[in-house]
């Protein structure tokens, strides 16, 4: 069996610099992870079956991000050899689904890069990340595992190495769906697009929050009781907020006096997933292929 972390990643800016022809928007958003996040077991088997337990409410199996993901490597696996391995995956759900912390793509990120190495698939970062993409616009980045700042749909990666600060970061109890947000006649999709530098110059923020806060007050209310304590921005299309901190003993002291009833963390920024940094704990017995760009 292999364990390994699904972890929350953060939009540190977030801007919608133009709309496309497909209906997806084009972005600039600065990604770090968290040590924070699901966890995933996957046992292989032979017998082709996924099972993957529990279920998710509101989610059918089919239509659960680990699950797409098993079946694009399967596919793969039976053009290849003709044959397909199954596996039974474990999730421990600790993300709130519609927060912004990107749980869902990060599910599937891991059990890509997992399923790749139980079932020997030998398939490179970039093939992994291309598959990725047709999951969800989160999912290479997950895939690469460094911090990056994004462009395109979130595809054209450029490694960034942010300050890593503590996070408390706090979950208004409502989810929020991404394609709702970029479907509003509302929301500012007209953004300059800035280079790498021009965004460290400059301060940063998150093109959704106004428009998400007007459609939920709860999130409105919960930024402004934070805003107190902290500079405090939305990831990305919302529900949740986050604020940095010097030390996790001051990011612990806000979380305490948070209203109640709301769901917070504390929580570490990292420039490398925790994905990789448990894979390199697990090494020599598994491998990383390595990648030749990064663009996806
Ligand atoms: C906005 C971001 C920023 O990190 O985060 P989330 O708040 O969802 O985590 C992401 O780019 C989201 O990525 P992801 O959650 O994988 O979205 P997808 O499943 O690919 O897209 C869901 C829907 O959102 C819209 N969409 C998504 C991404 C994008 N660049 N433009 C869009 O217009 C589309 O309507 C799409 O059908
Ligand atoms: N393994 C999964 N974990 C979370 N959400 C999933 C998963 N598989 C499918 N989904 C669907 O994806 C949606 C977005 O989930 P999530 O990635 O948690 O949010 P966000 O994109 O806001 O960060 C969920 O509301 C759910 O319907």
């Amino acid at each position: 069996m292999l364990t390994l972390p699904a972890p929350a990643k953060l939009n540190l800016f977030l801007s919608i610099t133009g709309r496309r022809d497909d209906g997806y928007h084009n972005l600039q958003t600065l990604f770090q992870f968290v040590d924070y996040g699901d966890s995933l077991a996957f046992s292989p088997t032979d017998d082709g079956e996924l099972i993957l337990t529990p279920e998710l409410a509101g989610v059918l199996p089919e239509q659960n991000l680990i699950i797409k993901a098993a079946r694009l490597l399967q596919e793969l696996q039976k053009k290849k050899t003709g044959a397909t391995q199954g596996a039974h995956i474990h999730l421990t759900k600790l993300l709130p689904m519609g927060g912004g912390l990107g749980g869902g793509s990060s599910d599937a990120a891991t059990t890509l890069v997992a399923l790749n190495q139980l079932w020997k698939l030998g398939l490179s970062t970039d093939t992994l990340a291309e598959l990725g993409i047709a999951l969800g616009a989160d999912v290479p980045v997950f895939i690469r595992g460094h911090a990056a700042f994004a462009e395109g749909v979130g595809e054209i990666l450029t490694p960034a190495c942010p300050d890593e600060p503590w996070y408390l970061i706090l979950c208004p109890q409502l989810e929020v769906a991404t394609a709702t947000i970029f479907n509003d006649p509302e929301l500012v999709r007209n953004s300059p697009a800035l280079t790498l530098q021009q965004w460290l110059e400059t301060p940063w923020r998150n093109d959704c929050e106004a428009l998400v806060k007007k459609r939920h007050p709860e999130v409105a209310k919960l930024l402004s009781w934070l805003l107190e304590y902290a500079p405090s921005r939305m990831t990305g299309t919302g529900a949740c907020i986050f604020a940095s901190f010097g030390s996790q003993q001051a990011a612990e002291d806000v979380l305490a006096k948070a209203p109640r009833g709301v769901f917070g963390f504390v929580a570490k920024g990292c420039n490398q997933s925790p994905l990789f940094s448990a894979l390199e704990k697990l090494k020599p017995a598994i491998k990383r292929v390595p990648s030749s760009n990064s663009t996806i």
